[in-house]
């Protein structure tokens, strides 16, 4: 699996998120390799025709109610969503609201993605039995260094300390072989923002990542 996250990037956001996606939407139609897609909230709407699957950057497990300014799972469902990512790096969350999330997305169906810093955070995390575990390094995302190339044998322990919970991993990820060695490390698929959203061809690049995994 392929997770693009859009983050908040100029290139992603607005009409531009429609634009991107269909670079996208050209590659995956060339491969078999699942992708998913991540936008800014106030996009999720516009990218229902792609046919890709959509996550959410971020879900607060609250009911319907008086919860202004939430991101209400419902709400998000009828946007189109599949899935949310949890506790991003640039989004972290307290472990009680991780855990409400999580059950939330399983009564729904959605797939949970619940983000980790560290190993040790890897094996916390796998208790609330989320869909996947996604480990990301905060230093090294945004930045041109592969996690895959500076920290495989974090990679190896991540990937052991989510236990059963399959492991994906992301940050500095920009080629084939960034991709390809997190799957040797024993993940099941990467997540990617920059190394996709920054691309002078983005057609190309997804095409390449799917290629390594
Ligand atoms: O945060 C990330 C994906 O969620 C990774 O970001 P980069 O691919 O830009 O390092």
């Amino acid at each position: 699996m392929l997770i693009i996250n859009y983050k908040a990037y100029e290139k992603a956001i607005g009409n531009n998120s429609e634009n991107i996606t269909e670079k996208i939407r050209n590659s995956a139609s060339e491969t078999d390799k699942k992708i998913v897609v991540s936008p800014q909230t106030a996009d999720l709407a516009r990218l229902n025709g792609f046919e890709l699957e959509v996550f959410a950057q971020h879900t607060d497990p609250v009911e319907k109610g008086s919860h202004t300014g939430s991101n209400q799972l419902k709400a998000l469902e009828d946007a189109g969503i599949t899935g949310t990512l949890i506790n991003h790096s640039e989004k972290r969350l307290e472990d009680k609201v991780i855990e409400k999330t999580v059950k939330k997305c399983g009564k729904e169906g959605l797939t949970s993605v619940v983000c980790a810093q560290s190993p040790e955070e890897c094996r916390k995390y796998s208790e609330f039995n989320p869909d996947y575990i996604a480990f990301e390094p905060p230093e090294l995302i945004g930045s041109d260094t592969a996690v895959s190339t500076a920290e495989p044998d974090l990679i190896e322990e991540a990937v052991k300390a989510s236990g059963d919970i399959p492991t994906l991993t992301g940050a500095g990820i920009k080629s084939k072989k960034d991709v390809e060695k997190s799957i040797e490390l024993g993940c099941k698929g990467v997540l990617v923002a920059s190394g996709v959203i920054k691309s002078e061809n983005v057609e190309k690049e997804v095409r390449e990542l799917c290629e390594g995994l």
